[in-house]
């Protein structure tokens, strides 16, 4: 489990990276950088977090040909990120394309963890339907993607919290399940769907949850972060 929440720097420039950064001092953090802020000069920002000793989640959730899936890991996997991802729904050769990629880039024997994204948070059940034609529950949905990812070598998945202790049974403990949709109790919901507070997310077991807005977009994010990171049982670990 990860003590540290994953904070989503969900951020349109650099400069506005290090001024929400800067009130955390030297801290060392787990940020995840996706893709608003890496499409604008991602592999500066990768180095520079990492010369600041962050840990870093690359969301780029990759889905394309298996071929085009793998080359890309392979040059991503030298970035020296923690974690990355690609979309369940681009299938089992494309997750195992994604996973050679990965072995063959990583750079002094440590791979990236990769993650499948199942069903995003922002997607409800009645939205699946009309969306993506899937007639099967939602829950449904994202445990046989789970599955999938298994089986195709990913070390585990992102799905909601609400179906983080489903995966565990089916997919065992060791299995990573980051979940975002993260919101505290008196929280907005913005444009996710699938959500819970930090405190379900411990007691239903995620491996680590993903916190955007609710940490970047409060007064004082400094004390956001530590609230949530509290709530989420990181004193008591
Ligand atoms: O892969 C992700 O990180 C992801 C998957 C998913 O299903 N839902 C989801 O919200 N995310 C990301 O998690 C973050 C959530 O941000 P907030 O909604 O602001 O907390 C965003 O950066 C999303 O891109």
């Amino acid at each position: 489990m990860e003590k540290e929440p994953i904070i989503a720097l969900d951020f349109p420039s650099w400069e506005k990276t290090e001024q929400f950064l800067a009130p955390f001092g030297n801290e060392q953090l787990y940020v995840k950088v996706g893709m608003e802020l890496y499409l604008q000069n991602g592999p500066l920002i990768i180095k520079r977090l990492k010369e600041m000793n962050h840990r870093v989640f690359l969301d780029l959730k990759l889905h394309d040909i298996p071929n085009t899936v793998k080359q890309a890991m392979k040059g991503l996997a030298a970035l020296g990120v923690d974690m990355i991802n690609v979309h369940a729904a681009g299938g089992v050769e494309m997750m195992i394309a994604a996973r050679e990629g990965l072995d063959e880039g990583a750079r002094g024997g440590k791979r990236p963890v990769l993650l499948a994204v199942t069903q995003l948070t922002s997607t409800s059940e009645e939205g699946m339907k009309a969306d993506q034609l899937i007639t099967v529950p939602l829950h449904e949905s994202v445990l046989h993607y789970a599955k999938k990812a298994k089986e195709s070598g990913c070390d585990g998945v992102v799905c909601s919290v609400l179906e983080a202790s489903d995966i565990r049974d089916a997919c065992g403990t060791d299995f990573y399940k980051v979940t975002p949709g993260i919101r505290l109790k008196d929280g907005n919901a913005d444009d996710q769907q699938r959500i819970a507070d930090p405190e379900k997310a411990r007691e239903i077991g995620s491996t680590a949850i993903v916190v955007g807005r609710p940490i970047t977009k409060a007064a004082d994010p400094v004390a956001a972060y530590h609230h949530i990171k509290t709530l989420w049982g990181g004193n008591v670990r």
